[in-house]
């Protein structure tokens, strides 16, 4: 029997305030790191992309340390950013990507030097580099981009990485492709994404920063007249506002904290505050289950939920109460994102896939 052979990969997801980073020997990790990074040092730098050479040196040092040389990596896998929208899989980094990370991504946000801190180090050891199912992952519907304003549409923005792959995941131990099933997916983190797929395709998606329901930090879709009525008010700066939206609204802004686990012992605790804002983000975001089920028409195969809140028994245990006459329940706690950039990149090496190629923004507001 001929030996399979092993595939070594560094897979890199930045986050806004840490670096995860692994090794993995075909699908098994061999090394995995978190670096939390200090908000000063961070702040040293005016963009998201002006962070690459701090990063890419955190991910080298550890390496290093761990006595894992560079020239043993078959790849280098860095979590997608924020770039025109294009069809879920595995892409190649190339000149025109590496150019819009860099110059102009759509928005800011870490995810963008994944593929620019994945470049820098596969281009040291002469192997490709790669981004798996980024967040600006866009397969919906023609008919979900329209928002009543011919100046606003639609886009998709949503954790498609880890929403893919436990799809994935679920399909499989049901016997079946993903291709072949009905799911919502509702990823419940710090920022939370709710998306029908059908036949394994994102056909629509609450935009997980300013729709759907509100997160521990995000306060999700808001009323529209209010929050036009507030941004005019002379209270707020546009960075102010852009703050309270994305990272101090939400649960935090009830509560003052992001940690849905303490807001739990709060409430268990007696405090009725803590209890309602529970209860509220439970039901937001069972309703908006409840849409994405409308929009596959009923016809689902499960409801999944996962994300680090899908370990909250008092949030899914509400939000299954209602919505679990729709469709089976599945919950697959915590996120599988480092798994699921060196599985994406092992489909390539090992020839199941072809690496897509990014030809630049198609971008649909213009
Ligand atoms: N055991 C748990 N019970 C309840 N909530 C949890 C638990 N573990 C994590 N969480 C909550 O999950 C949220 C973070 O989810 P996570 O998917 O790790 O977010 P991200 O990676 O987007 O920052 C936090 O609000 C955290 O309190
Ligand atoms: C919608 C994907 C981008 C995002 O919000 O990711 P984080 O929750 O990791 O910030």
């Amino acid at each position: 029997m001929s030996e399979k052979r092993t595939f070594r990969q560094l897979v890199i997801n930045p986050g806004s305030t840490s670096t995860k980073f692994a090794v993995f020997d075909n699908e098994r990790c061999i090394f995995e790191k978190k670096v939390e990074h200090d908000a000063a040092e961070l702040k040293q730098f005016t963009r998201v992309a002006d962070q690459k050479d701090y990063r890419t040196g955190v991910v080298l040092k550890a390496l290093e340390e761990a006595g894992i040389p560079l020239s043993s990596f078959d790849a280098v896998v860095g979590r997608g950013g924020i770039l025109g929208p294009m069809e879920s899989g595995t892409y190649l980094v190339n000149e025109t990507m590496k150019e819009e990370l860099q110059n102009c991504p759509r928005e800011e946000h870490a995810s963008n030097l994944g593929g620019l801190i994945a470049d820098e180090i596969a281009g040291r050891n002469g192997i490709p580099a790669y981004i798996v199912d980024p967040v600006c992952t866009d397969e919906m519907s023609d008919v979900a981009r329209i928002t009543g304003l011919p100046d606003l549409e639609k886009f998709s923005f949503c954790h498609a990485l880890n929403m893919k792959a436990v799809a994935r995941k679920v399909a499989q131990k049901m016997g079946r492709r993903l291709e072949e099933c009905n799911f919502v997916v509702a990823h419940l983190g710090s920022g939370i994404s709710i998306a029908p797929f059908r036949r394994g395709r994102i056909v629509d998606v609450n935009g997980a920063t300013q729709e759907g329901p509100f997160s521990p930090e995000r306060c999700g879709g808001l009323p529209a007249m209010q929050l036009m009525k507030l941004c005019y008010s002379g209270k707020y700066s546009y960075e102010q506002m852009q703050e309270m939206l994305m990272k101090s609204g939400g649960m935090y802004a009830y509560l003052g904290t992001k940690d849905v686990r303490e807001a739990e012992e709060r409430a268990a605790a007696g405090d009725e505050k803590a209890q309602l804002v529970l209860e509220a983000m439970a039901y937001q975001i069972a309703k908006e289950i409840g849409a994405m089920a409308v929009v596959l028409e009923g016809d689902l195969d499960r409801i999944i939920i996962t994300g680090g809140i899908a370990r909250s028994e008092f949030i899914t245990g509400r939000v299954i109460r209602m919505v679990g006459f729709l469709a089976p329940v599945e919950v697959v706690p915590g996120e599988e994102e480092l798994e699921s950039l060196a599985l994406g990149g092992l489909r390539v090496l090992r020839g199941e896939e072809k690496p897509k190629v990014y030809r630049g923004t198609r971008r649909l507001e213009e």
